[in-house]
């Protein structure tokens, strides 16, 4: 019962979380507006407490009382708050106070990063102690320019080091001001001097640049022209200004080059040896300067803000299926289950020493320690007659449970109930979850939301018999991914041979999809367009590599925080890199299909596109052999099975028995690698996935899905060989079939000529190419292009003359 109480205050809890998330900017602009007025107010008593400060001492010891009245203008809070900070406190120099309060209050408002005005707080009060400390020698004709504090400290180091000391300690921390804040090194005051003075000409076109460099700062707009991950931005073609403010900066760098250079003179002690100028620059050192310059006046680049005001969904989208109730626990089907497997237990001989029960969202696990003596594979080998007595399907039994001294028995509930994808997304663990690709896949047999990182995976093969959950799992992933990341953080490419399972994404293509150049739909569901868009990202990769490798970084989170930081340059090609996610719903098809050709280039992202960020998910009905190659599983770790049909499809997809035992709708076995968790998916229903992609198509959107690298592969996609030598010996056989029932498909020929699939198949091509049929048409059969027997001949004589 506890624990009924315990899951169903946690669920209370996650709205109210939710909630403060998304209220974090509302709060910033209630904080921001608070300090403004605080801080006009604080200046306007400051400037009022110094015509008024003698009049108003009087009343200062008696603030509470309502009777009484100050001068100042903000009253007896002015008179106070000013006596407690000028004369109290720093003197005269605090009145900068209310300057940076003000500028804090504008950057909170604004919702602009803070820790831009870190350093304008700390210089701000390092120049009040300055002025306090200095004031301190005048506090006896004029007590409020130093303050007490200005006044004591300066006693104190009077004690100490005198009033020569205390001088020499304020001009030391001058030329620390000077030094550190306004970079006013004798080098920089010569360089400038000898500039002015060399060239009036540079002087003048320098002023010019200046104005354009200020117009450019003052111009926001500008500002989001520089994101370089725009296709428009990295267009060489539309060189813009803010590529003129780089340029201008990184010419600046070369011209102060020689400069830096030190020159070091190596001269022989043997008078007659030619002496040696060695030079040595600081590349480096210049270059890190630069981007700390560029950080400091543009910040760290921002990938989000061309679409800044993007609002990522709400829970509210997502349906609360069990409406807070959480799971229910029947104490009555326990107990009669527990004595169930202590019976059946009992008659094969094998005494319980402890049963525990665990209940999850579908099944309930009875972790048992027997007695001392017993074999684990006797309670192993019972599966079968415990689930007879228990008469339930998809019990599993775990014996021992990984890191546990016990052994599992995994049963059914009575009434399971469903995980509602917006119990997991709400959770904190998902929440708060520090992950590069957070997935909220469902719920652990303990009840606790299971997140996991797919750029950690880093690829997902996923199978299930159908209508076992396969579907809601793809678009529990997808749902995860929109809840937490920007659109310009990750793109999906997805492959819907079915047609129906991922076209509601279609209305979010030009925020999140991904797709070839020229091609009018970004879901591709026409296996051929697959093998282009593999490659394409095969080359998408390569280059990836290749900016990895210019920029020094090994994977793309290093290389995307080089590239925030401003150390990479846009000019040279370096752009913030989303992550692409390749979804494949139906796995089984293609390789029917296209065999190698897609094998291939699948084989060769699952081994290299994990540090560059490509993950693929595919997905299969058939986890038979020939589907699932060894080369494939090798490069697919993460596994994530639902029901199937066969042990050997268990074997293929987790090397191991048990997703056949499981009890289907979202009931599913997920492995990283190493153990078996099982794990009850979560359920998001169509309706609430078109509530979010309507949601997130409704905003503004960048002008075209993001595009891949051009692929000019053959037009088919599938290489056709229209070779007349190398045609099949059955290929006149094959076409007589196809032209008499007027029907192209390959199933026709298998059954007519007794062929295996890839027989047929690659028959079909040679006759594609040879312009008998016409090309792939998804589901339906090809188009039969010659009308009978006789025109075919007509065609093949004409092909032998030519
Ligand atoms: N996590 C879940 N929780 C509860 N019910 C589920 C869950 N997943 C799936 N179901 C139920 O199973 C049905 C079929 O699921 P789904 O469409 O995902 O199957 P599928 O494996 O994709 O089938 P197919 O391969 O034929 O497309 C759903 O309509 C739903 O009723």
């Amino acid at each position: 019962m506890a624990k009924t109480k315990r899951s169903k205050s946690t669920e209370s809890k996650q709205p109210q979380k939710s909630f403060s998330l998304k209220s974090s900017k509302r709060t910033k602009i209630i904080f921001g507006s608070f300090l403004i007025l605080f801080s006009i107010g604080l200046f306007i008593s400051f400037i009022s407490y110094f015509f008024n400060w003698q009049a108003d001492q009087s009343m200062l010891g008696h603030v509470l009382e309502r009777g009484k009245t100050a001068n100042n203008w903000l009253n007896k809070f002015g008179a106070y708050i000013s006596h407690l900070l000028i004369y109290k406190g720093f003197g005269v120099s605090i009145i900068s106070l209310p300057a940076m309060l003000f500028v804090t209050g504008v950057y909170l408002f604004l919702n602009l990063k803070l820790f831009k005005i870190r350093s304008l707080w700390f210089w701000g009060f390092y120049l009040i102690v300055w002025f306090s400390l200095s004031f301190g020698f005048f506090v006896n004709s004029y007590p409020i320019l130093g303050g007490v504090v200005g006044y004591e400290l300066n006693d104190f180091l009077q004690d100490y080091i005198g009033k020569l000391g205390i001088v020499l300690v304020l001009i030391f921390m001058l030329i620390i001001y000077l030094v550190s804040r306004l970079n006013l090194t004798p080098d920089a005051l010569s360089k400038s001097f000898t500039k002015h003075k060399e060239n009036v000409k540079e002087e003048v076109s320098e002023v010019k640049f200046e104005r354009q460099t200020n117009s450019e700062k003052t111009n926001t707009k500008e500002e989001v022209a520089l994101d370089p991950s725009l296709d428009t931005e990295t267009d060489p073609s539309h060189p813009h200004d803010k590529d003129v403010e780089m340029e201008s900066t990184f010419s600046e760098k070369s011209l102060k080059e020689p400069s830096e250079k030190e020159k070091i003179v190596i001269k022989s002690e043997d008078e007659d040896d030619v002496a040696m100028e060695v030079e040595t620059t600081q590349d480096e050192e210049e270059s890190d300067q630069l981007s700390k310059k560029l950080v400091e006046d543009f910040g760290e680049f921002d990938p989000t803000l061309e679409l800044a005001n993007y609002q990522f969904p709400s829970i509210e989208l997502l349906k609360d299926y069990n409406s807070g109730r959480g799971i229910t626990i029947d104490q009555k089907e326990l107990e009669q289950n527990k004595n169930k497997i202590v019976d059946t237990l009992k008659n094969y001989k094998i005494e319980i020493a402890q049963i525990k029960a665990t209940v999850g969202p579908t099944v309930t696990l009875y972790e048992i320690v027997p007695e001392a003596g017993i074999r684990i594979s006797k309670i192993k080998n019972l599966e079968d007659d415990i689930a007879l007595s228990l008469s339930a399907l998809g019990i599993r039994i775990i014996a021992p449970i990984p890191g546990k001294g016990t052994i599992g028995i995994e049963v059914p509930n009575q009434n399971p109930s469903v995980v509602p994808m917006r119990s997991v997304v709400a959770s904190n663990k998902f929440q708060n979850a520090e992950m590069e690709l957070p997935i909220a896949m469902g719920k652990t047999i303990s009840n606790e939301t299971y997140t996991v990182d797919l750029a950690k995976m880093p690829h997902l093969l996923m199978a299930g018999a159908t209508g076992q959950g396969k579907s809601v799992g793809l678009n529990v992933i997808l749902t995860s991914l929109l809840y937490q990341k920007h659109p310009a953080e990750v793109k999906f490419v997805l492959v819907d041979p079915k047609k129906v399972e991922l076209t509601l994404f279609n209305k979010i293509e030009r925020h999140y999809l991904a797709k070839l150049p020229d091609t009018e739909e970004a879901i591709i569901t026409d296996n051929t367009k697959v093998i282009n868009t593999l490659n394409s990202l095969c080359i998408e990769m390569d280059n990836r590599y290749d900016l990895l490798k210019d920029a020094m970084v090994r994977n793309i989170k290093e290389y995307n925080t080089k590239f925030k930081a401003r150390k990479l340059n846009p000019e040279n090609g370096h752009k913030f890199l989303p992550y692409i996610i390749l979804v494949v719903d139906e796995f089984a098809d293609l390789i029917m299909t296209a065999g190698k050709e897609v094998e291939t280039p699948i084989a060769r992202l699952a081994q290299l596109a994990r540090a560059i960020g490509i993950h693929l998910i595919i997905a299969t009905q058939r986890p038979s052999v020939n589907v699932i190659t060894g080369m494939i599983k090798a490069n697919f770790p993460a596994r994530m099975a639902f029901r199937v049909t066969s042990k050997i499809d268990s074997r293929t997809i987790l090397d191991a028995g048990g997703a056949d035992q499981l009890i289907g709708r979202g009931d599913m076995l997920f492995t990283q690698g190493n153990d078996l968790i099982r794990l009850q998916c979560a359920f998001v229903d169509t309706p609430e996935v078109e509530r979010i992609t309507d949601f997130i198509g409704s905003q503004k959107a960048y002008a075209d899905a993001h595009l891949l690298p051009e692929y000019s592969g053959e037009e088919s996609g599938i290489g056709v060989d229209n070779d007349i030598e190398d045609r099949d010996k059955l290929f006149k056989d094959a076409a007589e079939v196809i032209i008499t029932a007027q029907q192209g498909s390959a199933s026709l020929l298998q059954r007519k000529l007794k062929l295996g699939y890839n027989r047929a198949g690659r028959i079909i091509d040679q006759l594609e190419a040879a312009g008998i049929v016409g090309p792939f048409e998804g589901s339906k059969a090809r188009q039969v292009l010659v009308p009978d027997l006789l025109a075919l001949e007509e065609l093949l004589k004409n092909e032998q003359k030519s």
